[in-house]
């Protein structure tokens, strides 16, 4: 079973790109004629160049004295195309932006969906905050390469090129010596880079530990003040800071030397080209306009060479970012809806599990061989030591994943034969820890598979017998919860988990009891929530207090990986065996 997710697929630079593109297609879509747009927007700054030489050498310069009307008329020519060339160059952008905006909000769609596709044991095993980074960094990391990186490394060539042919046709052995100015900066501007890269990776990382110091200080304040640490926590952040402090300047001056080295040689460039020209030009073989056009030509180099290599830089990070997502959406849903899914009409609820294995990834074998029948309508305790397995098997109930090997039936059916839409609406898991989303008691009550009405959450509330509280409460039902119900105690999230079961009015429960302490009040709820939840359909309970053992149909213990003992609580407390002892050592403890 391959869970977990590798950290990054292993395409080459340009298998990732290939692959990348074909994964949002729209990025492509009209991309000749952005691409010519923006050949047509490069060829147009030639346009100023050449307007210079042409005034100065057909206008100022012109043999029978300065010629005022040709002067205007080359430029009102050349701001034409200046003009024509500055909307091509405007619609590039409009048509980069709106086409890797569309395919990047493809590749979102289709890396969250598959996220979502991917079982819970794979989401477990893959920290759940790197998942989200990869919908969403990864992918902006590869924005700023598509929106801007890729066309301009294009545009970049085509400039350099084009303006190398400008002035070999001006002169050859000009276009020789700007060359000979730029050859170092070819040769340093990737060291420089990569050096830079290095210098912000360190102040990423120095940002990051200043930030968990400091965000722990304030989440731990209480424990921080409770053990006197407050000096060692506050130098530990000074520390932080300035670890951070440092490494930002040390990335700056970087940055600062590479400008101006870059600075410096456009500089030598241009003086060259003045000596080299006005010698050439005393020897009567290069015109004043042409030195002019040149040495404008020279400005054009100094950009796309420094451009180069941060956008290199860029398609680096690209390629990185699209081979982690790339890697999220190989990883295979294990979990997947059954190509012919059953048709049988829904049955009473009655599970069953035949010969069930199950290891996690990587891990050993934590349920060996388990066979058990849940008679429908039935309430079942599962209770067992700390490790024991009882998580795993109501997860493996409710299809979360799949076993290793064995079969799960849902009244005869096994459940990889069950539409994932049929099952989930017919079976329910209430985790220990149900989520509550940011908004109100009701919309977190009605968040279920079939969206319902205030009346519905009405209903499902008074059917539980929770309207003395929510009544309670400053809005009622219309009361905002908070951020992951941070506002609610965790009792009273356990009660919106539980009515928001009810209202998904699935046949089969199955629930993992919450272990956190509760209030005496709130635990009278929800243990009255709880029967009536329960009552007529099949419940099956991983539980942490043996009372809930106690009033249950059917007790199931299971004892490392193993089911050991089913039968009622009087029956098994009779038997004298591992139930026995562990309802001995409760009811001593408890007493
Ligand atoms: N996501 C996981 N990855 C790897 N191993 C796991 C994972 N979840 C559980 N295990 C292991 O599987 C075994 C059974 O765990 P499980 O959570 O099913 O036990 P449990 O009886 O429910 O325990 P508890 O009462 O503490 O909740 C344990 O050894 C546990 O370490």
């Amino acid at each position: 079973m391959s869970a977990r997710i590798s950290s990054a697929s292993d395409l080459g630079v340009v298998g990732t790109v290939r692959r990348g593109v074909q994964l949002s297609p729209a990025l492509t879509d009209g991309l000749t004629a952005t691409v010519l747009l923006a050949l047509v927007a490069t060829a147009g700054r030639m346009v100023v160049p050449v307007t210079i030489q042409q005034a100065t050498d057909h206008g100022v310069l012109a043999p029978g004295g300065p010629d005022v009307g040709r002067v205007l008329a080359v430029c009102a020519v050349g701001l034409a195309v200046l003009l024509l060339t500055g909307q091509a160059s405007a619609l590039v952008n409009v048509r980069l932006y709106r086409t890797s905006e569309r395919g990047l909000a493809q590749l979102r769609v289709r890396t969250f969906r598959h996220v979502h596709d991917l079982s819970a044991l794979t989401q477990s095993a893959e920290r759940r905050g790197a998942l989200v980074s990869r919908v969403t960094s990864d992918v902006d990391t590869i924005s700023t390469f598509v929106q801007r990186g890729g066309l301009t490394l294009l545009l970049n060539a085509a400039q350099l090129l084009l303006a190398t042919v400008a002035m070999v046709l001006y002169d050859w052995r000009l276009a020789l010596l700007v060359w000979l100015c730029f050859a170092p900066m070819a040769v340093l501007a990737p060291r420089a880079q990569r050096a830079i890269s290095a210098a912000y990776a360190e102040v990423r990382v120095r940002v990051g530990a200043m930030l968990a110091a400091v965000g722990e200080s304030v989440v731990g304040a209480e424990t921080i003040r409770a053990y006197g640490a407050a000096r060692r926590t506050q130098r530990r952040i000074d520390h932080a800071v300035r670890a951070h402090r440092g490494a930002a300047v040390r990335a700056q001056t970087r940055v600062s030397l590479a400008f101006s080295s870059g600075v410096v040689l456009s500089g030598v460039a241009l003086a060259a080209v003045v000596v080299a020209g006005t010698l050439l030009g005393a020897a009567g073989q290069l015109s004043v306009g042409a030195l002019l056009a040149v040495l404008f030509l020279v400005q054009m180099f100094t950009g796309p060479v420094q451009n180069a290599t941060e956008m290199l830089n860029e398609l680096q990070n690209a390629v990185a970012g699209w081979r982690r997502v790339i890697a999220v959406l190989e990883t295979p849903a294990e979990v997947t809806d059954p190509v012919r899914p059953t048709t049988a009409p829904p049955g009473p609820g009655r599970l069953e599990l035949r010969g069930v294995r199950f290891a996690y990834p990587g891990g050993p074998e934590v349920l060996h061989g388990v066979d058990l029948v849940i008679p429908a309508g039935a309430r079942v305790a599962v209770v067992g030591r700390t490790g024991s397995g009882k998580t795993t098997l109501v997860k493996l109930l409710a299809r979360l994943m799949d076993p290793t090997a064995g079969r799960v039936l849902l009244d005869g059916v096994d459940l990889r034969d069950l539409a994932l839409r049929d099952l989930r609406a017919r079976v329910v898991l209430v985790p220990q820890e149900g989520f509550l989303f940011d908004g109100t008691l009701a919309e977190n009550i009605a968040y279920g598979p079939a969206p319902a009405g205030p009346d519905r959450v009405r209903h499902a509330v008074a059917a539980l017998g929770l309207e003395a509280w929510t009544d309670t409460l400053p809005a009622g039902l219309d009361t905002p919860v908070g951020q992951r119900g941070e506002s609610l105690s965790a009792g009273e999230r356990q009660l919106v988990a539980l009515a928001r079961a009810y209202l998904a009015g699935a046949g089969v429960l199955l629930l993992d009891e919450a272990t956190s302490a509760v209030d005496p009040a709130t635990e009278t709820r929800v243990s009255r929530a709880l029967d009536r939840l329960t009552a007529g359909r099949t419940s099956v309970t991983v539980a942490h207090r043996l009372a809930t053992a106690e009033s249950a149909d059917l007790v199931v213990v299971v004892d490392d990986g193993r089911v050991v003992e089913v039968g009622t609580h009087p029956d098994l407390a009779a038997a004298g065996g591992t139930y026995a002892r562990m309802h001995r050592s409760w009811v001593t403890q408890t007493a």
